[in-house]
């Protein structure tokens, strides 16, 4: 990945030698300039992610270069430093559009953490644009013509108002977060934030700390205090996934915040209040669990007040087409590829196949077909789904093929880690040439690393 690019416009040689030093020292690009001029024709020349100038130059001030440089790149931070810290000059530069004022003689460690802040504020900024951007707004968890989602539709549209619980049951993939955030999206919470914490996979000490924060020294490495995702989620909506992984010890005292809102932040003394709607997930028989003393009785009454159940994809073949083409029509729009169709084959190909990866699956076989096929059309062939067991072999729901389930982990394991195959290795505790091996094997494409 290229280093940071930070230009310096300083014209004290000790000063600007000192900053550059140091910055260069802690990973970052660094150019230098000691007039207006110089840094205007560097600037031009564009890719800087933050500019640090000095108020005063020999040529002008940093607030001359300011709006120019707004105006060329309006998304690059601008720090000003001077040596009389004046709050005129602090107001006008914030005014004109620096991000932040320093005074001097500024503390090379200061600068930098500025500068990592400032740079992590724009990658947040534009991962955000990019998210809102892919994604005008949630996701429709009902598309299809079939009895069984119509159902689901109706059921789902009476429960949006309330503040009971929710507990969204379906197999893996079958777009059950996707529903939690269209319940998000439609209810009365919309405005506030909806916070997500998968359960599966983490201990019971991360978990707890994730859910209901910590206080300073809470445990060891707890070095400052941190509010957790119910504290987060206040007034809005939590969506606990694969709730059904939840370490027994926690789920009293998730009960307990469901039930009188009250929870406490780990080595705190004392209760907060707390207002959330819960939505729950699982792709486990949650009633069998509690039946086996897996899952405690009371939170499962609480958390399964209202249930909603996705049926899985095999189960509702004709819905297939219409999801098909939507995701595809997305996975072009994402590739900036013109819109593509399916021959009929294809689509009788999609419609025969067991989906035991449900929509997942679906999308990731669609995202892989457009990566390797550059025509209009997409053949049964392109889909790749001649190893891939049809829906008639699948006899029992969920049981697949070793292979299918090593394939379908993958792939989810993939799509969480967004496509990047060192986290993917990393997730699944492979070596990344190992998992390479893997990908190929089983045919799988990323698209990206
Ligand atoms: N109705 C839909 N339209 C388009 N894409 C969808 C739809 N539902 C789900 N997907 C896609 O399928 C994938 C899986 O969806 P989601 O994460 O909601 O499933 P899940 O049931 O919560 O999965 P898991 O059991 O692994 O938690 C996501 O990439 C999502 O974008």
């Amino acid at each position: 990945m290229a280093k940071p690019k930070i230009l310096i416009i300083e014209d004290d040689p000790a000063v600007r030698h000192g900053m550059t030093a140091f910055l260069r020292a802690n990973e970052m690009d660094v150019d230098e300039s000691d007039t207006c001029q110089k840094a205007t024709e560097l600037f031009r020349g564009g890719g800087y992610d933050v500019v640090v100038a000095d108020y005063s130059l020999p040529d002008g001030t940093s607030l001359d270069l300011l709006p120019q440089f707004k105006r060329l790149s309006e998304d690059t931070p601008f720090i000003i430093l001077t040596a009389h810290g004046s709050i005129d000059l602090a107001v006008r530069a914030i005014k004109e559009g620096a991000e932040q004022f320093l005074t001097k003689p500024v503390e090379s460690k200061t600068l930098l953490v500025l500068v990592k802040r400032l740079l992590q504020q724009q990658r947040l900024r534009k991962r955000q644009e990019v998210a809102s951007r892919e994604q005008p707004g949630p996701m429709n968890p009902f598309q299809g013509v079939s009895a069984s989602i119509r159902r689901l539709e109706e059921q789902a549209r009476l429960m949006i108002e309330w503040d009971s619980p929710v507990l969204i049951l379906g197999e893996t993939g079958s777009g059950k977060g996707v529903l939690a955030r269209w319940i998000h999206a439609q209810g009365p919470r919309r405005e506030e934030t909806f916070v997500n914490l998968n359960c599966a996979g983490l201990t019971r000490e991360l978990l707890e700390s994730e859910l209901f924060g910590h206080e300073r020294g809470a445990f060891t490495g707890a070095v400052a205090a941190k509010p957790g995702l119910l504290e987060v989620g206040h007034r809005g909506i939590v969506f606990l996934d694969e709730i059904g992984d939840m370490d027994p010890a926690i789920q009293p005292k998730l009960l307990k915040a469901l039930e009188e809102k009250t929870f406490r932040r780990l080595g705190d003394v004392r209760d907060r209040q707390v207002d959330i709607r819960l939505i729950a997930s699982t792709n486990l028989d949650l009633e069998e669990m509690v039946r086996a003393k897996k899952f405690r009785d009371d939170l499962y009454y609480r958390v399964s007040t209202l249930t909603l159940r996705i049926p899985p994809l095999r189960e509702r073949a004709e819905d297939i087409p219409v999801l098909a083409m939507t995701i595809l029509r997305s996975v072009c729009s994402r590739m900036g590829r013109p819109e593509v169709q399916f021959s009929a084959r294809a689509l009788e190909a999609l419609k025969e196949y067991a989906w035991p990866g449900n929509i997942r699956e679906l999308a990731n076989v669609l995202e892989r077909a457009m990566i390797l096929q550059k025509g209009e059309c997409l053949e049964a062939a392109d889909l790749g789904l001649g190893g891939r067991r049809p829906s008639h072999v699948a006899t029992e729901a969920g049981l697949v093929t070793l292979k299918e389930m090593e394939r379908l982990h993958i792939e989810k394991v993939l799509q969480r880690s967004g496509g990047n195959v060192t986290d993917a290795a990393q997730i699944l505790g492979l070596a990344r040439r190992t998992l390479y091996d893997r990908l190929k094997a089983l045919g799988i494409a990323t698209g990206k690393d």
